[in-house]
């Protein structure tokens, strides 16, 4: 029987560089009263294309992770680096897109709203910045709402718009703090859909925060399971396997209770496991 040898061994397949790398990141609230610390030495990679998902409990500091990654708090410790360069701050290359429904400037149409931020990047003119809002627009299927200003639109498609308007920035990263979370069932499970049709058709890379675990199975191909206050990372779990057919099938119902015990049982084996 051939011998391995060490010089086999030491052998290493090329392995991809990652576009974000948080290493052992702690973060932190500091009040005069006191110091909350939000997350423990939380470390994960995600590599151009993916779709990495945050999921945890209420109050494990998925926010405050993809509020640190898009540069407005920095860690106590450890280091977040996009492309090897550190997170100093906001800008251009991680747009966030959130929950909330107001988000969008409400004295503009829905095509200045796509527009503004590509012009005030000072990367566009004002023809050539609509011309991009209007494909973008067109994309997330709202081209016939284009002159509509947000008030008039449903939260779907406000969401629509905010996620139009962070891809047409082509940022290295897309951060989304649970976007889907404050629309009805329905409207939740199609934005998913349609999130998952952009992805194929424009490969961005995505960190997404959620508390759903069906959420995370669905949008992800890479999930990191966050322990309750302060977050620490319990597992990181390959999804790429699932997809809308899957739900109600009894693998993914597997893979769903798999997930919820490693979120609420203390100990639960195979912590690092995949679903
Ligand atoms: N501005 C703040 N000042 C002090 N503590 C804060 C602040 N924001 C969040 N925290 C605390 O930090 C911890 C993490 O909060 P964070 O919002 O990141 O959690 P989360 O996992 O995103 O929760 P949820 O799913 O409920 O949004 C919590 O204990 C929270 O109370």
């Amino acid at each position: 029987m051939p011998s391995g040898g060490d010089d086999q061994r030491h052998v290493a397949a090329p392995v991809a560089s990652p576009l974000l790398r948080v290493e052992n990141v702690g973060l932190e609230y500091r009040t005069t009263e006191r110091t909350v610390r939000a997350t423990h030495r939380v470390s994960f990679d995600v590599f151009e294309a993916d779709r990495f998902v945050l999921l945890g409990a209420s109050g494990c500091g998925k926010s405050t992770l993809l509020k640190a990654v898009a540069g407005f708090i920095p860690p106590v410790e450890g280091s977040i680096r996009i492309d090897g360069q550190t997170v100093a701050g906001p800008g251009p290359d991680r747009i966030v897109v959130f929950q909330e429904f107001d988000q969008l400037p409400p004295w503009k149409t829905v095509r200045e709203n796509v527009a503004f931020p590509l012009r005030a990047s000072g990367r566009f003119g004002r023809r050539q910045a609509a011309e991009r809002a209007d494909r973008y627009i067109e994309k997330v299927g709202l081209s016939r709402f284009a002159d509509s200003y947000p008030h008039t639109l449903s939260g779907g498609m406000k969401q629509r718009v905010a996620i139009a308007r962070a891809l047409a920035m082509q940022p290295r990263v897309l951060l989304m703090d649970e976007p889907f979370a404050a629309l009805d069932a329905l409207t939740r499970r199609r934005m998913q859909e349609e999130l998952l049709e952009l992805w194929a058709e424009t490969r961005f890379t995505l960190l997404f925060v959620t508390h759903s675990i069906e959420e995370a199975l669905l949008v992800g191909n890479r999930v990191g399971v966050l322990t309750p206050h302060p977050g620490r990372m319990r597992a990181e779990i390959n999804t790429h396997e699932w997809d809308a057919s899957s739900e109600g099938s009894a693998a993914f119902q597997a893979a769903a209770s798999r997930i919820h015990r490693l979120l609420f049982e203390n100990d639960a084996p195979g912590a690092e496991g995949t679903a």
